[in-house]
């Protein structure tokens, strides 16, 4: 149980569920959310006053901490001017310019308002390319919510065991295929049967949806040798992974060239955001240049530019990613660490500023690995350190993100509160 401001049972009588986002609902852990009136940092206020330092970090975009200072005044100087014109700005171009720089695939950038527009709008384009109907993604993994991927799906959906959706027609669910993250034998085996038919596969190329879990050797490259042998499109979902993991595309820092990446999270620094591209040849497919519909009112908005290219900017220095991987992997072995002084067993799944605290002996690789980690002491896990005020993510299918802003300091209280919370397991 959380500390209770009444607020709880007003937003229940209002909006499905009391949130706006499933997993904000805690129905993974149990007990009731707390509602936050500030951050700052690494924590976030509750309106009740309490403190807690944050690993969720807005589920990914906060790289640098809530309110830094640096993206505030960018916000703050932009919505002096007006919030959004529905006329092209220079901001735009150079998120675009920005984003091509660090990835050199995106030769070709659209700007949307969110992951799961991101993720829609690029497999619009590979069915465009194509003229194919089939896709596939891995089970376990989110794209977002829209139709073709809220299948087997991950995050919220896992955690609430609806991973497919009531309200998706079956012709489109089964449009849809779904193998195993990591299996590149089931992968084969799907290309060999219905290779000519898929127009592409999409990929979290560090999956992040069912916890961290990176790809085994070899995953990606035949992702990018089957869809290039069958003539489908590698769609490299990078909405959590880009600049996250590090700066730009986890693939391309992998030596590897997908077709078409999504961004979202960090990009937009917390104003909502998406973005997809890739080569010119298939993103001038796009509207206004080719005959692939997609739009939107607030896409490239005024702030969120803004925001995100502060963000950006902060996050282009040199060590950055050196400096806030090595943070997490302090986080991560003062928490293995502990736990085995106590006797439990546990592994921790890392990819840069991205991880995953298990309570399984052996770590995860796929999705039903996930599923056979103990959920029920992460549960306990979970209250004891949120009463201790750090705040890890409400469900053991997602992923912790420590931000810029958390400190030595800050790292070495969360592995002391835990230390006292795996005494009580
Ligand atoms: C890999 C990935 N793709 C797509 C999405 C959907 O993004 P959004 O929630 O911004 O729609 C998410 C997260 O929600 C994600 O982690
Ligand atoms: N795991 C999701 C995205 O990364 C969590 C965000 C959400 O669905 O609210």
């Amino acid at each position: 149980m959380t500390e209770n401001s009444g607020w709880w049972a007003r937003a229940q009588e209002v909006l499905p569920g009391g949130v706006n986002s499933p997993v904000r609902s805690f129905r993974g852990v149990g007990g009731e959310p707390f509602f936050v009136d500030k951050g700052e940092g690494a924590y976030l206020v509750s309106d009740q006053g309490k403190r807690y330092c944050d690993y969720v970090m807005g589920y990914g975009p906060l790289i640098l901490g809530h309110a830094h200072p640096q993206v505030v005044e960018a916000v703050r100087a932009q919505a002096l001017l007006g919030l959004s014109y529905g006329t092209p700005t220079h901001r735009e171009v150079l998120m675009g310019e920005r984003i091509r720089s660090a990835i050199a695939s995106m030769e070709l950038v659209r700007l949307v308002n969110s992951g799961t527009e991101a993720t829609m709008s690029a497999l619009r384009v590979a069915r465009g390319v194509t003229g194919r109907r089939l896709v596939v993604k891995f089970t376990g993994s989110y794209h977002g919510h829209h139709d073709s991927l809220i299948i087997k799906a991950g995050s919220g959906a896992a955690t609430l065991g609806v991973p497919d959706s009531a309200g998706v027609p079956e012709e489109i669910a089964q449009l849809t295929m779904t193998v195993p993250y990591n299996d590149i034998d089931a992968l084969r085996e799907v290309f060999r049967e219905h290779g000519r038919n898929i127009a592409a596969v999409i990929a979290e190329p560090v999956a992040g949806n069912m916890g961290t879990v990176p790809p085994v050797p070899g995953f990606l490259e035949t992702i990018r040798e089957l869809t290039q042998e069958y003539g489908a499109l590698w769609v490299s979902d990078e909405v959590m992974t880009g600049f996250r993991v590090t700066y730009g595309s986890v693939a391309e820092s992998r030596g590897l060239e997908p077709d078409l990446i999504t961004l979202a999270k960090v990009i937009g620094a917390g104003m909502p955001v998406g973005a997809y591209g890739g080569k010119r040849q298939y993103m001038e497919l796009v509207a206004p240049l080719g005959a692939v519909y997609q739009a939107g009112t607030f896409s490239g908005n005024a702030v969120a530019m803004a925001a995100g290219l502060a963000q950006l900017s902060v996050v282009g220095e040199p060590h950055f990613y050196e400096t806030l991987t090595q943070r997490t992997t302090r986080l991560a072995e003062g928490l293995k660490e502990r736990a085995r002084r106590h006797g439990i067993e546990v592994s921790v799944n890392q990819a840069g500023a991205m991880m995953t605290l298990f309570f399984n002996g052996q770590s995860p690789t796929n999705f039903d690995e996930v599923a056979a980690s103990d959920h029920e002491r992460y549960r306990r896990f979970f209250h004891g350190m949120l009463e201790r005020g750090i705040f890890f993510p409400p469900s053991g299918y997602e992923t912790c993100f420590p931000s810029w802003a958390h400190t030595d300091a800050d790292i070495d209280m969360t592995v002391q509160a835990a230390d006292a919370v795996f005494r009580q397991l």
